[in-house]
């Protein structure tokens, strides 16, 4: 993808640039036993396998046929939580932890779907080819979750609507099952209560590596010493594994057995088709990989005659080099060029499990040429490394400097109203200038509404840019500021307070 594009920007962060601290959402599954649910991790129970399930559940209502159904976060409401084919509590405790990670431009439903991939490949499982897009639905899908009690020619025609063939049930089964077990509470008829206090929820596991995916589900089952409950549960109705592992005579699961790698690959191709299944209409995005040259958004200040232009560029697994010559090149809107060394010193490099992000600072230190005359700005940056261009195949990485906060901004302490001044570049193509702010509906979905507009202050900044403001209370801290400029809409945390504002 072309940057910039906020969506996939954060997708690919999240996907990529992972660390485990309290603020990740691998937190939640590192390491692999962690269970935020009651209990902890001596309940036998898991995030991870929580995640897994979840993802197969929301996505099990699909219909290939109309369309309909899919990836699409409708597990989240109440009414599909009731149903008995969602038995357990596993949904509520994956949405308690994952909805807090969506935002508004990456869903709830891509959350889980991201939740899923990050369970699998930080517990031993393959990488999974991740796309983006999917659309949080507004209502409860119809039922249609596969139950332990139905007879294998109704898994045969669930799978089939939800778009797997037979060979394909039994692997996607296979898969999720590497991780996980089925609960007492929920399951009394295939679970009895165990009394093991470090398994105080009484969870019979699929195979002996609960947390780890490993083919052990298949080897364990093939040898005969398999205790996974849907295939030696002592109600015979219920043991849907034993019935759709052994539809094909064994074959499949005998592959599996045979062949950990025939495993992982095929878990990592049937796991990514069931992430993207998702309602006809919706547009999931190209595979996401690691950006090679992703810079961060710009942020820009008007200050008198001088535009200060602040951003940051990461760099994917560059080769070492303590004499790396890393250039800014742009151009501005006269028809003129420029460059400016980035400083060794604002670098800065992170190890990731995927690669190595090199980063670079730029503009918020007055030697490193970034403050801009206002009347020339800026339209695209290109970067060189050790003299080889970075310009996204020619396109350039275009940048918006309609607008631009003004130190004009200041402070009514009296009343704790702030005027807030932006400025806009004469000769722009502007519709609208607003205050933005974000709000989660009672469902978790992040929305976004035009809360206040701008006006033309009558005020000049200099000869380039006029200043628009508004006056508001309140923080800012979880407000934006919007502008449409050509018709398209771009958005920018609301930075002007900070550090301080001086008094008006
Ligand atoms: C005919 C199809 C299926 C049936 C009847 C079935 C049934 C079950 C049942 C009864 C449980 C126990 C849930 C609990 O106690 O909370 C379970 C757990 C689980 N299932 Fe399935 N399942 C099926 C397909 C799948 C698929 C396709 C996946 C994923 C690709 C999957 C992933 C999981 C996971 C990860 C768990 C463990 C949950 C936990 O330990 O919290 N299942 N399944």
């Amino acid at each position: 993808y072309l940057w910039p594009n906020p969506a996939l920007d954060e997708v690919e962060s999240l996907l990529y640039e992972i660390v485990i601290d309290t603020s990740s959402l691998v937190f939640f599954v590192s390491p692999c036993d962690t269970f935020t649910g009651t209990g902890g991790t001596i309940s036998g129970r898991s995030n991870a396998a929580d995640w897994i399930r979840t993802a197969y559940h929301d996505m099990a209502t699909h219909n290939v046929t109309d369309g309909t159904g899919g990836m699409d976060a409708s597990i989240r409401f109440a009414e599909e939580q009731a149903r008995l084919e969602n038995a357990g509590d596993g949904f509520s405790n994956t949405l308690s932890v994952l909805t807090g990670f969506s935002t508004r431009y990456v869903s709830i439903a891509d959350i889980l779907a991201i939740g899923a991939v990050m369970a699998v490949e930080r517990c031993g499982g393959p990488q999974i080819p991740f796309r983006a897009g999917r659309v949080d639905a507004t209502e409860p899908n119809p039922p249609g979750v596969p139950q332990p009690q139905d007879p294998l020619q109704s898994h045969i025609a669930t799978f089939a609507r939800e778009g797997f063939t037979q060979t394909e049930m039994i692997s996607l089964v296979a898969c999720g099952h590497t991780f996980g077990g089925v609960q007492h509470d929920p399951f009394p008829n295939i679970v009895p209560e165990l009394t093991d206090p470090g398994n105080t929820q009484s969870v019979a596991h699929f195979d002996t590596t609960n947390v780890h995916f490993d083919n052990n589900v298949a080897t364990e089952y093939i040898s005969g010493t398999t205790q996974n409950p849907l295939v030696v549960g002592f109600n015979d109705t219920t043991n849907s594994d034993k019935r759709i592992f052994g539809s094909d005579g064994n074959v499949t699961m005998q592959s599996f057995a045979n062949s950990p790698d025939l495993f992982a690959s095929t878990c990592a191709a049937l796991f990514a088709r069931m992430l993207d299944t998702v309602p006809s209409g919706v547009q999931l995005s190209d595979v996401i990989n690691p950006m090679l040259v992703k810079p961060a958004t710009p942020i820009f200040t008007l200050d008198g005659d001088v535009l200060r232009f602040t951003g940051r560029v990461r760099f994917w697994n560059l080769t070492a080099n303590a004499n790396r010559v890393v250039t800014l090149l742009w151009n501005d809107h006269l028809g003129g060029a420029h460059s400016s060394t980035l400083l060794s010193s604002l670098e800065s490099s992170t190890t990731y499990p995927y690669g190595v992000a090199t980063s670079y600072i730029f503009g918020n230190s007055s030697d490193d040429g970034l403050l801009l005359d206002p009347a020339a700005g800026i339209t695209t940056m290109r970067f060189s490394v050790d003299g080889k261009l970075e310009d996204q195949g020619g396109v350039g990485f275009a940048v918006q400097d309609g607008f631009a906060f003004s130190t004009t901004s200041c402070f009514f302490d009296n009343n704790g109203t702030a005027q807030y001044d932006v400025a806009v570049r004469n000769g722009v193509n502007l519709t609208s200038l607003y205050i933005e702010t974000e709000q989660r509906d009672n469902t978790g979905h992040v929305g976004v509404t035009e809360t206040a507009n701008f006006a033309p202050s009558g005020r000049t900044a200099n000869a380039a840019y006029s200043i628009w403001t508004v006056n508001l209370s309140g923080s800012p801290f979880t407000r934006y500021v919007g502008a449409e400029i050509d018709g398209v809409k771009f958005s920018t945390a609301l930075v002007i307070p900070l550090p301080a504002l001086p008094s008006c």
